[in-house]
C-alpha cells in the first residue's frame, strides 16, 4: 500500500492537487485514509485543492462521445461505473493510472451483491444476511427507483450499454481493450456507490481523487466545497459561449461590483475544516449529515455503532394500504377526504414543536425517527383517514387541526381538557393506530423473532459472518425504533 500511496501523491502533484502539508494518506483496512500529523489545523482552512480537470466523470473520461452522462440517481451512477470501469481497462494509458491504482482492488462489500457468486467471499454468508435484511429499510434501498430489484438494473446496464459500448470504444479509440466481465462492472459500481460525489452541473456525479480518501464520521471536522453552478455545457465558471443559449444562474460568475467583469474564481473541488483537528488523529469527512445507518450500508457497506439519523420510514401508498387494511373504506379514490398536499399545506406542524411523540423530519415524510417519535405527517395521514370517514371532505383539515391542539394539551396534562368526549375517543383510535402499524412493522422483521432472541443470536455470530453481522444490528436497530414508538403510544393517549 505504501508504494501505491506513493504513485497516488505523485499523480496528485502531477495534476495540481494541493494536500496541505499537515496531512497524511496512510494506509486503512478499507484502503485508505486520512490523519493529521503532529500540528493542531484550525478551522475553515482548506486542506485540500481539487482542480476540477483532474476529476473523473462522464464528461472528462477518454469515453465521454459514447456514454450518455445523466444528472443524478441510478442512471448517473451506472453512467460514472461505465466510464470508471472503462479507464480502469486502459491500465496505465488511462490519465487517471496514478489515481485508479491506490482504489480498493476487490469489490466494496455492499448488500446489492451479496447473493452473487463473485469476490471470493463466502456466498452462506451473503445470504443468511439477506434473509435478516427482509423487512428492513437496506431492503428497501436495494429496489431501484422503478421498484425492480437494483441487481437486476445493474445486470440490465451491463448487458444493453456496457457491453457495446466498450466494444464500440475498443474499435474506434483503444484497440486491444479486453472486454470487462459482470463482475468488473459490478466493482466499479461499488466503487462509485461508495466514493462518488457530485460535482457540479457539468461534471455531475463524478470521482475525486483524494477527496474520496476520507472516512466517515458524525464527528466530522471536514467538508466538501465546490461552485456547482457552472456552465452545464462545457463546465466553464466565467461567462461562456453559452451564456447566451443558457439563463443564467446567481453563482454562475460573480459579477465584479468595481467593473462589472467576472471575479476569476478558482475551478476547484476544495476539503475544508469545520472544527479544529487534533494532532496525530483521523480526520473524517461526513458523508451526508443525515445519513442514516442502512443508508450507508446500502451504499458504503458499513454502518456506524450509534447513529441518531436511523429512522423507518414508510412510503405514502403503502401507508394508505395498511390503514385501508383496516377499515370499512367509504371512499377509496379519496382515503383521506382531501388530497395529500392540500392537507399537509394547511396543516400548521409547529404546534408540535414540544411535542414528546411527534417530531418535524428534515427529510422522509411518512417516518419514525431513533428516538421513537413519528413525524407529524405521518400523525396527519392517520388522523385525517380517521376524520374523513366522520366529517364530510372539507371538514377534514378543521378537524385534524383541532385533534392536533387537543393532542398537545393532552401531552401538557392540561387539566381543563375534555377526556370525555369525541376528541378523545378519536386521539385513543389514533393512538390505538400506531401501535398496529408499530406491531404490523414488526411482523416482517427478524423473521418473527423477538428482539432479545435476535441479540442473543447476534452474540453468537463469528466474526467470519460479517455481513450476517451487519445484517442482524440492522434489524435489532430498527426492533428498538419500532418499539420505543409503540410503547409510548401504548400508553401516551
Ligand atoms: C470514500 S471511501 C473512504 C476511504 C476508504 N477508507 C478507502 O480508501 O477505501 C468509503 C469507504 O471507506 C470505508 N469507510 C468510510 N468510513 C468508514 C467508517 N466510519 N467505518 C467503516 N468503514 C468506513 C467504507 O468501506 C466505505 O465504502
Amino acid at each position: 500500500m505504501e508504494h501505491k500511496i506513493t504513485t497516488l501523491l505523485n499523480w496528485c502533484t502531477i495534476n495540481d492537487i494541493q494536500i496541505d502539508k499537515r496531512l497524511r494518506v496512510v494506509p486503512d483496512v478499507t484502503g485508505l485514509a486520512v490523519h493529521s500529523d503532529s500540528t493542531l489545523i484550525e478551522t475553515s482552512q482548506t486542506l485540500v485543492k481539487i482542480p476540477k480537470t483532474a476529476v473523473l466523470s462522464v464528461k472528462s473520461c477518454s469515453a465521454s462521445q459514447f456514454i450518455e452522462s445523466s444528472p443524478y440517481g441510478l442512471e448517473a451512477q451506472l453512467a460514472l461505473s461505465l466510464a470508471l470501469l472503462i479507464e480502469l481497462q486502459r491500465g496505465t494509458s488511462s490519465r487517471w493510472y496514478g489515481y485508479l491504482q491506490s482504489l480498493p482492488e476487490t469489490m466494496v462489500d455492499l448488500p446489492v451483491f451479496w447473493d452473487l457468486e463473485i469476490g471470493g467471499r463466502t456466498l452462506e454468508d451473503g445470504m443468511e444476511a439477506l434473509k435478516w435484511l427482509r423487512g428492513t429499510e437496506v431492503q428497501k434501498l436495494l429496489a431501484g427507483p422503478d421498484g425492480n430489484p437494483l441487481i437486476e438494473s445493474i445486470r440490465n446496464y451491463f448487458n444493453e450499454i456496457v457491453v457495446p459500448t466498450t466494444a464500440r470504444f475498443s474499435i474506434k479509440i483503444a484497440a486491444g481493450l479486453v472486454q470487462p466481465t459482470f463482475y468488473q462492472f459490478c466493482r466499479a459500481f461499488s466503487l462509485v456507490s461508495s466514493r462518488a460525489f457530485l460535482v457540479d452541473a457539468y461534471h455531475g456525479l463524478s470521482m475525486v481523487p483524494i477527496a474520496d480518501a476520507f472516512n466517515h464520521s458524525d464527528d466530522h471536522r471536514v467538508h466538501l466545497e465546490t461552485e456547482y453552478e457552472v456552465c452545464p455545457e462545457c463546465g466553464s465558471l466565467q461567462q461562456c459561449p453559452h451564456d447566451q443559449s443558457i439563463e443564467l444562474s446567481s453563482n454562475h460568475f460573480t459579477p465584479n461590483n468595481s467593473n462589472d467583469k467576472p471575479i476569476q474564481v478558482d475551478d476547484t473541488y476544495d476539503m475544508v475544516s469545520n472544527a479544529t483537528i487534533s494532532p496525530h488523529s483521523e480526520v473524517f469527512n461526513t458523508y451526508g449529515e443525515t445519513t442514516s445507518n442502512a443508508q450507508l450500508l446500502a451504499r458504503y457497506g458499513f454502518s456506524l455503532d450509534v447513529n441518531e439519523n436511523d429512522s423507518i420510514s414508510w412510503d405514502f401508498d403503502d401507508l394508505i394500504n395498511f390503514l385501508e387494511a383496516g377499515s370499512q373504506a367509504r371512499d377509496l379514490s379519496a382515503p383521506l377526504g382531501l388530497p395529500w398536499n392540500i392537507l399537509s399545506d394547511s396543516f400548521d406542524e409547529d404546534i408540535f414543536s414540544e411535542s414528546e411523540l411527534l417530531f418535524k423530519p428534515s427529510d422522509a415524510a411518512f417516518c419514525i425517527n431513533c428516538e421513537g417519535k413519528i413525524s407529524w405527517q405521518l400523525w396527519l395521514v392517520i388522523v385525517s383517514h380517521k376524520c374523513a370517514r366522520l366529517v364530510p371532505a372539507n371538514q377534514v383539515a378543521a378537524l385534524s387541526s383541532e385533534l392536533g391542539r387537543y393532542h398537545i394539551s393532552r401531552e401538557k396534562e392540561d387539566f381543563e381538557t375534555d377526556i370525555s368526549g369525541m376528541n378523545n375517543s378519536l386521539s385513543q383510535e389514533i393512538a390505538y393506530t400506531v401501535v398496529e402499524l408499530c406491531q404490523h412493522y414488526k411482523v416482517q422483521l427478524g423473521a418473527g423473532k423477538d428482539q432479545e432472541s435476535l441479540g442473543n443470536l447476534l452474540d453468537e455470530q463469528a466474526l467470519s459472518q460479517p455481513r450476517t453481522r451487519l445484517a442482524l444490528l440492522q434489524v435489532i436497530t430498527e426492533f428498538s425504533i419500532v418499539d420505543s414508538c409503540e410503547a409510548s403510544w401504548q400508553g401516551g393517549e
